[in-house]
């Protein structure tokens, strides 16, 4: 089993040491930038000797080098700079992940594919496409990311701790997101018994917004992205059966056909094993109808 990280910018590097943190395999980093993926493999291989980790990270230009992993993250492209509309950022990423699908496709058509490159959704849906693969093995990140923020929001309002915090995030990922107060839980009780209203609105606001403001303030989004990328590949290298956000292939499920976008799911050895539809309310259901209008629109721009 091989991890192999397309795009060894900040994201990748950072899920490439997650991965390897936790041991969960060896880990290729590949980009085509000469240099760059060599030397974010000598760093984190630096660190990963040190806490005693046996994954060994190596950097690569050679797409080739895929050839045998189990696992691909395509996170290669460009995050959105200001000016940029939504429209611009899709047209040169959907460039990027056409082509580095194509590449997958030749190297490592049997691998299970993490998208994490922006816009989600339709990054996701692209990939899937081109690649050819069961809708099963293409999935993206984003859900994982919101939900970390989420999570964080209602651990700062009611100062329980972070671990006894259950909580679900679907929909688009971007502005039409869904945090779902009303299917989270501490310790098993429901969230709404321990905040108001207004703070449930709060948490709700907040969770849509920090993305904006981690970026305006930092640049980027880092951290808690590669963490995420590793929490998925570890429920399935270790067929943990999660039950996490991702952005998945709809064949009917919530009523949507032929899109991606994001849902919770059980994440195992065998990729996307099952969709959760969940029971949403009205106000729920406008915004994830809202979400898929919207990965709708953005898909009929992409190169198919
Ligand atoms: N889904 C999420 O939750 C989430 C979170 C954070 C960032 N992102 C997205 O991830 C992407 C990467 O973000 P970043 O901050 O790591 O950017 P970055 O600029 O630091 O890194 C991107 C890397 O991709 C490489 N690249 C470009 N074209 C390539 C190709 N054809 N083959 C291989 N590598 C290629 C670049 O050389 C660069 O090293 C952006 O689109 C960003 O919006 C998504």
């Amino acid at each position: 089993m091989t991890i192999t990280v397309i795009g060894s910018g900040k994201v990748g590097a950072s899920a490439a040491l997650n991965c390897g943190l936790r041991e969960l395999d060896d880990v290729l980093l590949l980009d085509i930038v000469q240099g760059l993926p060599q030397g974010e493999a000598m760093d984190i291989n630096h660190q990963l000797s040190e806490r005693g980790s046996d994954s060994v990270a190596r950097g690569s230009n050679n797409y080739e080098d895929m050839r045998g992993s189990d696992y691909v993250v395509l996170v290669a492209g460009v995050g959105r700079k200001p000016g940029m509309t939504r429209m611009d950022l899709l047209k040169i990423n959907a460039g990027i992940v056409k082509d580095v699908a194509s590449k997958i496709a030749t190297y490592a058509k049997d691998a299970t594919v993490i998208v994490v490159t922006n816009p989600l959704d339709p990054m996701t849906y692209l990939a899937l496409k081109t690649i050819g693969a069961q809708k099963s093995k293409v999935m993206g990140m984003g859900g994982m990311l919101d939900l970390s923020r989420f999570k964080s929001y209602i651990q700062e309002a009611t100062g329980v701790s972070r671990d006894s915090i259950q909580a679900m995030v679907i929909s688009e990922h971007g502005e039409n997101m869904l945090p779902l107060t009303r299917f989270s839980s501490l310790g098993g009780i429901p969230l709404h018994d321990f905040i108001t209203k207004e703070q449930a609105t709060d948490i709700f606001e907040k969770t849509k917004k920090v993305a904006a403001e981690v970026i305006a303030l930092k640049g980027a989004t880092v951290y808690a992205p590669g963490n995420a990328v590793a929490t998925m590949i570890e429920s399935m290298a270790k067929d943990k059966k999660m039950v996490i956000p991702v952005s998945a292939y709809l064949d009917g499920q919530y009523g949507v056909s032929d899109l991606c976008i994001g849902v919770p799911a059980v994440i195992g050895a065998g990729g996307v094993e099952k969709i959760v539809e969940l029971k949403l309310d009205s106000f729920e259901q406008g915004v994830f109808d809202k979400g898929v209008a919207s990965v709708r629109e953005a898909i009929k721009a992409l190169p198919l």
